[in-house]
């Protein structure tokens, strides 16, 4: 192959564009309208703790375990983005949201938080840790500071949750339940290469993990969401995200609720035997198509790849 390359590396900054950015994912409105298969009181009685519950999948996940029934605690930097989450539970449902400012890399802060879901609520029965993102670039690219970042998050903080949320099991002797949201990453992830290997720590973390801590009767499951419209799209540019869902053999994106639906299930008692898995969900991305959020390189679309 002698083609010279003509794909120019690009950084894409969302707070730099000068155009208006469209709607993206499911808003408040859409949310309220969501119907659910599940009976409404399969998490009553339940505490669950969803970190970056105030947007996207989070958002979702937290008004529909509320509706199911669950006492609700939600946590991320953004206080002006966990407080419409808790403002939507009290007017959907009517229930209290515990909501904590935590930034998950900092482990100080995560052991923080554990207690104060403990104190609050008497205890936790799932975590979801589902706080995360990274940028798009090529990896060759990628500055120092911009991996560090995009690891601390996604491993790192991830980590944190866990082993903190494990340990207060293990002393108070009760079941525990972890669901971490990773990414597609069976056939690695061009252009989001920091992520790819954060995501396939966490999943192999999570398979040995639910091993160590069975004894404990703590499971670790992981869900692997493909292309799923939120809000966080904000950090792909526009033609990026026209082509997103033509990486997957369904030609459609997923959304938060469909997601949150998967998590309600994980943290249900029908999926008391599940332990240690990986259940993706990406109209089936991961037989076919890849998603190239920078721009597909020349070397890739001569070939007339999708
Ligand atoms: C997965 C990609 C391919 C498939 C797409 C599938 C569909 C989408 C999947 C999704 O995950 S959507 C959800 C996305 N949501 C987010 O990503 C939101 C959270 N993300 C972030 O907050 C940031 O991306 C972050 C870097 C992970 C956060 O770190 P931090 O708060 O520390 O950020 P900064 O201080 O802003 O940046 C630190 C450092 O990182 C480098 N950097 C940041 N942004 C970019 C960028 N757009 N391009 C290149 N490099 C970037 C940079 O070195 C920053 O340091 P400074 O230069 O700013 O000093
Ligand atoms: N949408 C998609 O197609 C896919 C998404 N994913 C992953 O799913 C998860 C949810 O994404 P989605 O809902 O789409 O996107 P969002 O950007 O809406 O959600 C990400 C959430 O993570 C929180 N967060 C990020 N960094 C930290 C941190 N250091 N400490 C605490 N909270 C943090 C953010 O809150 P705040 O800003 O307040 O800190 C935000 O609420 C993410 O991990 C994402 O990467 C994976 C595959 C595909």
């Amino acid at each position: 192959m002698n083609a010279t390359p003509t794909h120019k590396p690009k950084i894409f900054r969302p707070e730099d564009v000068d155009y208006e950015r469209p709607k993206r994912g499911l808003d408040e409105d859409d949310l309220r309208k969501q119907p659910t298969i599940y009976r409404d009181d399969m998490l009553a009685g339940k505490t669950i703790l969803i970190t970056g519950g105030g947007s996207g999948m989070g958002k979702a996940t937290a008004l529909l375990a509320a509706r199911l029934g669950a006492q609700v605690a939600i946590c991320g930097r953004d206080e002006e983005k966990l407080q419409t989450t808790v403002k939507l539970v009290k007017e959907e449902v009517g229930s209290d949201v515990l909501s904590v400012g935590t930034n998950i890399r900092d482990a100080d802060a995560v052991e923080a938080l554990i207690g104060k879901v403990h104190d609050h609520f008497g205890g936790l029965d799932t975590l979801v840790n589902n706080a995360g993102g990274q940028f798009p670039q090529d990896a060759i690219d990628f500055s120092r500071k911009g991996w560090l970042a995009v690891i601390d998050t996604n491993l790192n903080g991830t980590w944190w949750m866990m082993q903190e949320a494990a340990k207060r099991w293990r002393e108070d002797g009760k079941p525990g339940n972890i669901v971490n949201i990773v990414a597609n990453v069976e056939r690695g992830m061009p252009q989001a290469a920091h992520t790819c290997a954060a995501r396939a720590g966490v999943i192999y973390l999570s398979k040995t993990l639910a091993t160590e801590w069975a004894q404990w009767n703590i499971r670790v499951n992981c869900i692997g969401p493909g292309v799923i419209e939120t809000e966080g799209f904000r950090m792909y540019p526009e033609e990026a995200l026209a082509r997103f869902h033509k990486a997957n053999p369904m030609k459609q994106r997923g959304n938060a609720w469909d997601v949150a639906e998967m998590i309600a299930y994980l943290a249900s008692p029908a999926a008391r035997f599940i332990n240690g898995d990986l259940i993706v969900m990406d109209g089936g991305q991961a037989q076919w198509g890849v998603v190239w959020p920078a721009g597909m390189p020349d070397y890739f679309s001569e070939d007339g790849a999708a």
